[in-house]
């Protein structure tokens, strides 16, 4: 039985085309003919009847966690044959790319002025005249659609779909076939029409995308060429992987081709100079990924020279041709113009979002006539491989923009170039035909189906158990790969085993890699920490659906902005007045005429917020600087006033970033590592091992206890003790108005005073600042964030404005370490000092507001901490109520909340008797007192006749 299962995989595993020929990495066979995405048993319960349209919704049945499915789920097992070898055996591993059907696009003058931005589509993309017309559907032209119902024939499948007021049938055949379709599933289609009218879509023709309004990045997508596994997990554990040489180098090399580029320098001498001037000002990206200058500038030798010849045979020069013409891979073109830099560009049609490294005008001799074009540039600092990732990704690109030119994707002449630039310089065009197009649309939507729900998957808003919601929300995830070099140096190792062992998805025979790895991914983590992970992974799934829900990003291209606006999340009809360079970014600020700005509703100040044009949704985002009654002001990474015209309108949207989700789920991640400091908090937090207190201080405490906890009553005194006695961590429950930031100021200054380093953190910016302000002018302190969001009174104790006089990394680094204190909010805690040093307390204030996987980020940085809060103030907030009712709201500090560990402060300077009363009532159980009598008779007069 488990034998015919395997052998059926396999054989399922068959290469369809050539286009991942050059990939480096085993999943160069990503696309095959006949695999569907699930795991057969999991097809199998949701396959559709062959011979019954389905066009009703699929009822929702819990799971069980020991269901059949489930038991069936865990007894697969897949056998990985290395798929570099099954791709050596295709019929069509050497095949070429068929280019012959392409048409030549020409452009004209206008093209090169500034984009194209004609209507591309509206609020379904494709409006017809005819409103109430059955069998309208014209897919010749890309289509977001909703599939009403599908019937699955012989050797295709019908589908009936509906867009707007329009409906149609597509037959799909071939590879399109196996993606797992289900009524109420939206898909972007365009496909061909056979002599008899009807729509259809195989293996040499038509686009078939699946959830189109997810976008996803073409770096993510490539990256699934190699292994599908780590792109999704990539996705959604961003932040594992920390910076290293490679990505800083890549970096800085960007940055230096783009200068030459848009400064047109072709001097070697003036190259060097903007290198090391480049060097000297990423001295903080240096110190994050642990590298010196000298390093750097010998790494960086290896682009210059090339960069330079770049620059001159095809920027500079007037020449229409490029050097090498000896070797006849080479580009043979001229770059006349740079039209833009970093260019956003997002497209809902195909679900894809990118970043292009240069837009170029360019000429190019094409059967002795000289062609202009307009090329994405994409720069690789690494090996000269033209491997399918690196084509991959300008593939994408040239889909996407000539979808932006109203071009037919599946056949427009598309050119990119690719550029290397390590140790000699080597340009190539990239072009292709419909095979790789189409392998990369289904390799994205293989990926897709693993990001994103689908119709039939329970709604996590009725789960009502959290081991129900723990199984049925785990993170879909694609078959392992078999390649034991990579999955041994994989940052993902363990996230990736802990759903490949433990929960319901295929699992890998015992020759598998990822069995032999098993202990080293898994072997020091207990089955609470591996449930642990599972139920918070869940919960954040469940608030992440939630915030999907209320405030979808495909509003951007489904709603006009009129309606956006009614809805209060828009400032539509903008017009740029001016641009100015500030920083890195570009402050644009925008003026609605003659209309005044509702400042209450859409994007506000310091919020994140998404810049489109009509039929270009994100052409770029930014932080709100702010929002008047007239204009808006934005830092965006691009100067759109270069690109678009004067009288382009502009429409600003708030947006919802899922980056806090990413964050938390990375912080999950780390706390399965195999480290010290992942081990502790595992024992403290998970396993809820009690906490060890010192028995007896040291003669020091004492000494410096008279000077600095004079000012505290009695109760603030013990809590101080408690704290500095603290081996793990302490707890510090604070009712309103005891004092909680007066203890803690004296606890730090008692720390620093005993030459122990305190990071401070909490979960507002607000909350940080009012206890750094407390703490005295003398003592080093550094505030990390974003100086926006900083105190003014806290400016001089910035990050940017300390390290304004440092030079080099050495300074840089000899900065952080003399600071005595370091305070940063709990989300901001991924700065590098956090992973470099190891802080003697991490003191928490509102801990009990703080969601309990934010908090673990600076807990990690830590030996020990103090957990500061009031249990019976405000929770984290969570917006499910699904999650909330499964336990989302339970602050570490409730967690770990136990007699021994606490000191509770009672006594309140805020309040008189007659409020302190009231409070009583209300939540503290007369606990709360009046600290002294001046407190309890204390009144407020109020001059009645001013008023
Ligand atoms: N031991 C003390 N003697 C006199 N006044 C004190 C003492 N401790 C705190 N206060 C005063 O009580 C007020 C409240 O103190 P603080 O702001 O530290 O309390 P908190 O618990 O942090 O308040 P909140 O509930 O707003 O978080 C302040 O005006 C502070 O100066």
């Amino acid at each position: 039985m488990k034998k015919s299962q395997e052998s059926s995989t396999s054989k399922n595993q068959e290469p369809i085309t050539a286009f991942f020929k050059n990939s480096d990495g085993p999943n160069n066979v990503a696309i095959s003919r006949k695999t569907n995405y699930l795991p057969s048993a999991k097809r199998k319960a949701t396959c559709l009847d062959n011979d019954h349209l389905i066009s009703q919704p699929v009822k929702l049945k819990l799971m069980n966690k020991e269901t059949d499915t489930n038991k069936k789920l865990k007894q697969i097992k897949i056998e990985n044959k290395d798929p570099l070898k099954q791709l050596e055996h295709s019929p069509i591993f050497n095949s070429l790319p068929d280019i012959s059907n392409l048409q030549c696009v020409t452009f004209d003058k206008k093209d090169f002025e500034q984009d194209d931005v004609s209507d591309v589509f509206n609020d379904d993309w494709e409006h017809e005249e005819d409103a109430a017309a059955f069998d309208k559907l014209n897919l010749n032209k890309m289509q977001r659609c909703e599939v009403i119902s599908l019937k699955n024939h012989e050797n295709k499948m019908e589908l009936f779909l509906k867009s707007g007021e329009m409906t149609g049938t597509c037959f799909v055949e071939g590879i399109w076939k196996s993606i797992p379709l289900s009524p109420g599933d939206i898909i972007s289609v365009i496909a061909a029409k056979n002599e008899t009218g009807q729509h259809y879509l195989n293996d040499t023709t038509g686009l078939l995308v699946l959830r189109p309004d997810h976008l996803i990045s073409s770096t993510s997508v490539v990256a699934g060429v190699f292994c599908k596994r780590k792109a999704v997990l990539q996705e959604r554990w961003r932040g594992i992987d920390s910076a290293n040489t490679a990505m800083t180098i890549g970096i800085m090399v960007h940055e230096l081709v783009q200068k030459a580029l848009t400064q047109q320098i072709s001097d070697i001498t003036q190259l060097r100079l903007e290198a090391d001037r480049m060097i000297r000002e990423s001295i903080q990206m240096l110190y994050d990924a642990g590298m010196t200058e000298e390093e750097t500038r010998t790494s960086m030798q290896c682009y210059i020279q090339p960069l330079n010849d770049f620059m001159k045979s095809y920027v500079v020069s007037k020449a229409s041709h490029g050097i090498m013409q000896n070797n006849k891979e080479n580009w043979n073109g001229h770059i006349d113009k740079v039209l833009d830099i970093e260019e956003n560009i997002c497209c809902p049609q195909l679900g894809l979002k990118g970043k292009i490294d240069a837009t170029l005008q360019v000429t190019v001799p094409e059967k002795n006539v000289l062609q202009k074009a307009i090329v994405p540039l994409e720069l690789k600092s690494g090996k000269a491989s033209v491997s399918a990732e690196h084509r991959g990704q300008l593939v994408m690109y040239g889909m996407m923009l000539s979808l932006h030119r109203n071009e037919d994707p599946t056949v427009a002449l598309q050119r990119g170039l690719l550029l290397y630039l390590r140790d000699k310089v080597d340009v190539r065009e990239v072009n292709c035909g419909y095979p790789e197009r189409r392998d990369l649309v289904m390799l994205r939507n293989q990926l897709v189906e693993n990001l994103t729900s689908d119709p039939k998957d329970p709604d996590p808003e009725q789960l009502t158990d959290i081991e129900d919601a723990s199984f049925l929300l785990q993170q879909k995830l694609p078959e392992p790969i078999n390649h034991e070099r990579a999955c041994t140096k994989c940052p993902y190792l363990s996230i990736c085993s802990v759903h490949l062992w433990h929960s319901g998805g295929p699992s890998v025979s015992e020759n598998h890699p990822l069995s032999k790895l098993q202990g080293q991914a898994l072997g020091h983590l207990s089955k609470d920490h591996i449930k642990y992970f599972f139920h918070w992974t869940a919960l954040l799934k469940m608030e992440e659906k939630f915030q999907t829900n209320s405030s979808p990003l495909q509003a951007l291209w489904t709603e006009s902005a009129e309606k956006r606006e009614k809805r209060g999340t828009c400032i539509p009809n903008l017009k740029i007045k001016t641009v100015e360079q500030s920083g890195e970014k570009h402050l644009h600020v925008f003026r609605r005429s003659g209309v005044r700005l509702n400042r209450e509703k859409g994007p506000q100040e310091g919020e994140f917020a998404i810049v489109s044009i009509d039929g270009r949704p994100w052409v770029a985002a930014g932080v709100v600087s702010s929002v008047s009654s007239d204009e808006v002001q934005i830092h965006l990474e691009r100067d759109l006033s270069k690109r678009l015209c004067v009288d382009t309108l502009y429409h600003i949207d708030s947006y919802e970033s899922y980056s806090t989700i990413v964050q938390n789920l990375s912080n999950l991640g780390v706390l399965l590592e195999y480290s010290e400091r992942s081990e502790r908090l595992r024992t403290l937090i998970i396993d809820t091992t009690k906490p060890q207190f010192e028995a007896k201080l040291p003669r020091e405490v004492g000494r410096l206890g008279i000077k600095l906890m004079r000012s505290l009553n009695i109760e603030q005194q013990r809590a101080v003790l408690k704290a500095l006695s603290a081996q793990d961590y302490a707890l510090l429950q604070g009712l309103p108005g005891t004092g909680k930031t007066q203890t803690i100021s004296v606890l730090i200054q008692m720390l620093v005073g005993l030459k122990q380093r305190v990071l401070v953190t909490a979960h507002t910016h607000s909350a940080v600042d009012t206890l750094l302000s407390r703490l005295p002018e003398t003592m080093k302190v550094m505030r990390l964030g974003s100086t926006a969001r900083v105190d003014i009174n806290l400016l001089h104790r910035t990050e940017k404005q300390l390290t304004a006089s440092c030079h080099t990394v050495e300074e840089l680094a000899r900065l952080y370490d003399s600071m005595e204190v370091i305070g940063v909010t709990c989300l901001g805690s991924t700065h590098a000092i956090l992973s470099r040093t190891t802080f003697d307390m991490c003191i928490v204030d509102e801990a009990t507001q703080v969601l309990q996987c934010t908090v673990l980020r600076p807990l990690f940085a830590a030996r020990r901490f103090l957990l500061v809060g009031d249990p019976k103030q405000l929770p984290p907030i969570v917006k499910s109520r699904a999650a909330r009712r499964l336990g989302m709201e339970e602050s570490l500090f409730h967690r770990l909340m136990d007699e021994e560990a606490t000191c509770t402060l009672h006594l309140q300077y805020r309040m008189n008797q007659a409020i302190t009363d009231v409070a009583n009532q209300v939540a503290y159980d007369s606990r709360l007192k009046c600290a002294n009598g001046h407190v309890a008779l204390a009144t407020l007069s109020i001059d009645m006749q001013k008023w």
